[in-house]
């Protein structure tokens, strides 16, 4: 059976570590930022690291860590955006429990992230570079178990969602 934790993926801005972070709390959970995991492994911020060392380096550092966070249980673990990318990545997080997509419009996008400077891959023009990845990764995020278009709903609303559908997931998993 898949272990029990639910994974947040999800293009910048989509809310996967604001959500994660009330997911957690609801469920007693532990809650894990894959972001953050790399900025301690790396000991450097996620902008230091692309500038000193590229997005290779990055998508290394990523991959072992979310290798080793999916090994874990009773884990709401927010997923960087580009995390999916790599199918060795999206594998493991489908084996690690309950995979929920998170998406927004651009513009829902634009707005949630203008505020903020630690994304490199948006930096210089960021709405430029959201259209762009957003092309790029059009389908990137489809391997999920379920889909969430945030837009118009609040944090609370995208939780509760996440709880109703955990629930009926683990009694699927009980009655098979
Ligand atoms: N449903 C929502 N309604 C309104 N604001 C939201 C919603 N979800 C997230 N936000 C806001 O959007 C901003 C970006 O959210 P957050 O940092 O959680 O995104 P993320 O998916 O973790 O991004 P990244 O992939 O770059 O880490 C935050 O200021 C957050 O408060
Ligand atoms: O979408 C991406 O490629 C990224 C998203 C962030 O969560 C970070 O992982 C980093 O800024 C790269
Ligand atoms: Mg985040």
């Amino acid at each position: 059976m898949n272990k029990s934790n639910i994974v947040l993926v999800g293009f910048m801005g989509t809310g996967k570590t604001t959500i994660g972070i009330e997911l957690a709390k609801h469920l007693g959970w532990q809650f894990v930022d894959t972001d953050a995991f790399i900025v301690d492994e790396a000991g450097m911020t996620i902008p230091e690291i692309f500038a000193r060392h590229g997005q290779s380096f990055f998508r290394d550092v990523e991959e072992r860590v979310v290798q080793r966070v999916m090994n874990g249980s009773d884990q709401v673990i927010s997923t960087g955006g580009g995390s999916v990318l790599r199918e060795s990545n999206r594998e493991m997080m489908l084996r690690g429990g309950m995979v929920v997509a998170l998406s927004a419009s651009e513009e829902t996008i634009v707005q949630r992230v203008s505020k903020d400077t630690n994304r490199p891959l948006l930096a210089d023009n960021p709405l430029e570079n959201i259209r762009r990845l957003m092309k790029e990764r059009k389908d990137a995020y489809q391997f999920a178990h379920i889909s969430i278009q945030t837009d118009e709903l609040t944090v609370t609303d995208v939780v509760e969602h996440i709880l109703a559908k955990y629930k009926a997931w683990q009694e699927d998993a009980h009655s098979s």
